[in-house]
């Protein structure tokens, strides 16, 4: 009985807790013990240890198993025949958690000892458990290994059509790909986020039979942050066509974009489709906001010229692999129209779709837009309608979800949704070659955000038909840019030399980063991968910006660009001397003017920016930001009279 023999202060300890209904010099071997004082919980340190000693607790390391709370104290409460495998005698006093369901006694008599409980297994079944619990441990993170995708060994790999599956499989998180319904295997229903890299999903999906790819050396990104270096980018990846070995002399092909998911989400300016997108430049998830009413409203696509064709992501609509099922195309969002409960069947192949219409001799709807009559067309094939809007967006988070007032980027992403979201004139037949300004509705619609000395060439503005309006639609490209590039890390660290004085030119130069690192080429390949942009008259964009930069990178993308729509910041949009404009108290109503009373109105029934859902950002270091993007960086926009 060696844990008797030198107790430790632990020993003690619990000793007390589980005697204390028990005077412990009844108990104690020593008869020497000091009595215990009125209103002392525990027995003194070491009771039975010299004095000289008490004050020094024992250093000795315990080289047993831990205290056996139950051995000790059924020991010291008088048992004669204890010992360590207590737990093969029988008896109510050994009744433990082990060997429930047995009752465990609720009364016992005032002359019975005190009935214990150990909470310890014996050795052997702790081990046993343990050795199970390991085993359990083992087989779980070797079934997690095996549905990993094997990285490529060198840098030319050929990729099976079944590694292609294999990450389809866990790219829609983990759900069966076995459309035959053979074998026992459970589908797995988890919609896990897929651990795999980014650019691995990307490559693997991106075809379906065998091809061969590169992978470059890992070099700046061509959205330039240096977000993604942090997070491990695998490295840039280039694309041969299937059948084609990459070999080391071969240039990189261009970048590729793949649609991976979209789903609608409502919104306060009205429902949209969420992109996410994969690239072949960064691990970033570039996203896409459709507006496109004429998807998901049989209103509005009665309202809409006939021959419009719905804004869909070709390499969504793809089919993934051969075989692929209704269910995993609905998932993934490659579905047409609305999604209702029950309807796992809904039409998934816009191209099917479009043929059943055609069978059916119907002009009805179906996946890329409607078959028309030729009213719509003029003599060139052009169909009449508003072009879409679009807006190419930079994340910032500061500005979007905490509203911070540093910046007017939170109002910014507000505000192109909410202009994207507005009806317009349907454009007359015949383009008229100077600039005309549309009649709005309403004071702080379209050709208000558009300062008139700076409209661009007006070939492609066109008159509008008096009396008909047509449904808005187009797309915001969000592209994960934060800090015009440099990264949120960079941009809390610019942020501190602003306020040092410092402008957010300035600052990010001193940082040893570009005024603006930014990169329109993966902006460039989304809206192509939408049906955007393209050369034809028909498939030009507006394009909501002041940045010429913008302008300027998205053409060389061989974006067509039919027209620039300045976006005036909201605070900048009221009258120079109004109190609104000046972000100070506000008037008193009976001293509004009609704009401003107008603007109010309009204000606090309108979305939010950020989180923190105020209508509109102000303040002297947003009038800071945005003088300094007018004079530093040249936006096109005009600093309102009165404040230079
Ligand atoms: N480095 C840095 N980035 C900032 C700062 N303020 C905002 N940003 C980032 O700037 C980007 C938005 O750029 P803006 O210059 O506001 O607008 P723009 O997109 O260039 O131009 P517009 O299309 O006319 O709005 C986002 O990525 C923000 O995170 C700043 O002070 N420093």
């Amino acid at each position: 009985m060696s844990a008797i023999s030198m107790p430790s202060q632990g020993d003690f300890d619990v000793l007390s807790l589980l005697t204390s209904d028990v005077p412990y010099h009844h108990r104690l071997p020593s008869s020497s013990s000091p009595p215990r004082r009125s209103g002392e919980s525990s027995p003194p340190l070491h009771a039975h240890v010299p004095s000289s000693e008490r004050s020094k607790p024992k250093q000795k390391q315990r080289d047993d198993n831990p205290i056996d709370a139950l051995l000790i104290s059924a020991v010291i409460a008088g048992s004669g025949s204890m010992s360590r495998h207590h737990f093969s005698h029988a008896g109510n006093a050994y009744q433990n958690c082990d060997t429930l369901p047995r009752p465990i006694p609720t009364t016992q008599s005032s002359t019975s000892p005190p009935v214990m409980r150990s909470m310890q297994a014996p050795r052997s079944v702790r081990l046993k458990l343990e050795r199970e619990a390991e085993a359990k441990r083992k087989a779980v993170e070797a079934e997690t290994q095996a549905k990993q995708i094997p990285k490529p060994a060198s840098t030319t790999t050929t990729v099976s059509s079944q590694s292609v599956e294999a990450s389809l499989s866990s790219s829609l998180g983990g759900m069966s790909m076995d459309s035959g319904g053979g074998g026992t295997r459970k589908p797995k229903r988890k919609m896990s986020i897929d651990p795999s890299p980014v650019a691995q999903i990307l490559q693997n999906a991106s075809s379906v039979g065998k091809h061969t790819f590169q992978t470059l050396p890992a070099t700046t990104n061509a959205m330039g942050s240096s977000g993604s270096a942090l997070l491990g980018s695998p490295g840039n990846l280039a694309y041969a066509q299937p059948g084609v070995t990459a070999g080391p002399s071969r240039q990189p092909t261009s970048v590729q974009v793949r649609c991976m998911a979209r789903t609608r989400v409502p919104t306060p300016h009205g429902e949209v489709f969420l992109h996410l997108y994969h690239n072949s430049v960064d691990t970033k998830e570039h996203l896409a906001i459709v507006f496109d009413p004429i998807q998901l409203d049989p209103d509005a696509r009665a309202m809409a010229p006939r021959r419009r064709r719905e804004i869909r992501s070709t390499s969504l609509d793809q089919s993934w692999r051969e075989g692929e099922t209704d269910m995993e195309r609905v998932v993934r969002g490659a579905y047409v129209g609305r999604l209702v409960p029950g309807g796992e069947d809904q039409a998934s192949t816009p191209v099917a779709a479009k043929s059943a219409a055609k069978v059916d001799g119907g002009d009805v709807l179906d996946g890329l837009g409607v078959v028309g009559e030729e009213d719509d067309e003029d003599s060139t094939g052009d169909i009449h309608d508003i072009l879409p809007l679009v807006r190419i967006h930079s994340e910032c988070f500061t500005g979007e979800t905490i509203g911070s007032m540093r910046c007017d980027c939170g109002e910014q992403l507000d505000e192109a949704l909410r202009l994207i979201s507005l009806s317009n004139p349907l454009p007359s037949t015949h383009p008229p070659h100077t600039t005309h300004r549309h009649h709005h509705h309403h004071p702080l619609d379209l050709a208000d955000s558009i300062p008139s000395t700076r409209l661009p060439s007006p070939s492609s503005t066109a008159a509008s038909t008096p009396g008909i309006r047509v449904p808005g639609r187009g797309v915001v490209i969000y592209l994960r840019q934060e800090g015009r590039g440099i990264g949120l890390l960079e941009k809390i660290r610019a942020y501190n030399l602003q306020d040092l004085g410092h402008d957010t030119v300035t600052a990010n130069l001193m940082l040893g980063h570009g005024a603006d690192e930014r990169s329109y080429t993966v902006a460039a390949e989304i809206l192509r991968d939408l049906g955007l942009g393209g050369q034809s008259s028909s498939q030009g964009i507006r394009l909501l910006t002041n940045n010429p930069e913008k302008v300027e990178g998205l053409a060389k993308e061989g974006v067509r660009i039919a027209e620039r729509v300045g976006m005036v910041p909201r605070d900048w949009r009221c009258p120079s001397n109004s109190p609104v404009r000046r972000y100070r108290q506000l008037p008193l109503e009976s001293e509004q003017d009609d704009q401003e009373k107008e603007y109010e109105d309009w204000r606090a029934r309108r979305a939010g920016v950020g989180m923190i859902g105020a209508g509109r950002t102000y303040g002297p270091e947003l009038e800071k930001y945005l003088r300094t993007k007018v004079e530093r960086m040249g936006h096109m926009i005009d600093i309102p009279p009165g404040d230079s």
